[in-house]
């Protein structure tokens, strides 16, 4: 049981956004993509979303992603993007309903998601009936995740893997709602979901990661555990920029960027 990419090439005309990725993610893990802008991250997570053309193999507990029926996928494999247009104006909890969709032919699936729970997860709960419009990029990413984690009955105990892709979960949220995220996402991947997000932050992957996957110049230079890739010879040929790296208090690196002023 994982989810496994293998080859996963990406083009957009004559230029090679990804080229050769492998990855793997097991249930109970966090996989944390890092790597400067333009690296190729968003283009993976998308591709292993199926979200984007791809060449290449991926599989979710050994089934082609594209061998699974619509529903069955979502109800296994939750997507969070970057952008979520939503052209109407739906309530805060209408939009976290979306994510029982893929339950509508499941017997008694929609009925016992307790969909007020998730947005309690996030923060939310005193929102559920604000018009999804009017509410700040932070607010209208945390209702996001608690819809992706409805579909994937991400906070109730189910018998199959399941799997979350997040891209940059942290965006636009302050430093208490980046902290209530990543205890979220380390929680859920406890309880036995398998998670491959999109980091910006360097030491909010390393706080939360089982393994990180860095990436430069659309190839995944480097892969392990936080302790053995985060360190500064690796992270300065990545980023190309000088950085010191120590160990915080649980013995995690901790990475800072050095200033010239
Ligand atoms: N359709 C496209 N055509 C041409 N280039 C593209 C296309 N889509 C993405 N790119 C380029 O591919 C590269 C990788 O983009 P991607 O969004 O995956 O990077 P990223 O690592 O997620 O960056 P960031 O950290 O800035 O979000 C970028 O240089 C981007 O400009």
């Amino acid at each position: 049981m994982s989810f496994i990419a293998k080859n996963v090439t990406v083009t957009a005309g004559a230029k090679t956004l990804v080229r050769d990725a492998a990855l793997v993610c097991a249930p109970g893990e966090v996989v944390a993509m890092i790597g400067p802008n333009g690296a190729g991250k968003s283009t993976l997570l998308s591709a292993l979303a199926r979200r984007r053309e791809a060449a290449g193999d991926v599989r979710l507990d050994g089934r082609a992603l594209g061998d699974w029926p619509g529903d069955a996928l979502a109800r296994r494999r939750g997507v969070l993007s970057q952008e979520h247009h939503m052209p109407f104006g739906f309530s805060v909890r209408e939009v976290v309903e979306m994510g029982l969709l893929p339950w509508r032919a499941v017997a008694g699936g929609p009925a016992r998601v307790r969909t007020l729970d998730y947005l309690e997860a996030v923060g939310l709960r005193r929102f559920a009936h604000r018009k999804y419009p009017t509410l700040s990029g932070g607010e209208k990413r945390r209702v996001q995740l608690a819809r992706v984690m409805v579909q994937l009955r991400a906070l109730e105990a189910v018998d199959e893997a399941r799997y979350l892709l997040l891209d940059e979960p942290l965006a636009s949220l302050d430093i208490a709602e980046s902290a209530r995220v990543l205890t979220l996402i380390r929680r859920l991947a406890d309880r036995g979901l398998g998670v491959v997000s999109v980091f910006h932050d360097l030491n909010a992957a390393a706080s939360v990661a089982d393994r990180v996957v860095l990436m430069r110049g659309g190839e995944i230079v480097a892969a392990g555990p936080p302790s053995v890739c985060l360190n500064a010879t690796e992270l300065e040929a990545c980023f190309g920029a000088p950085v010191a790296v120590s160990a915080d208090e649980s013995g995690r690196p901790h990475i800072r960027a050095q200033l010239s002023f």
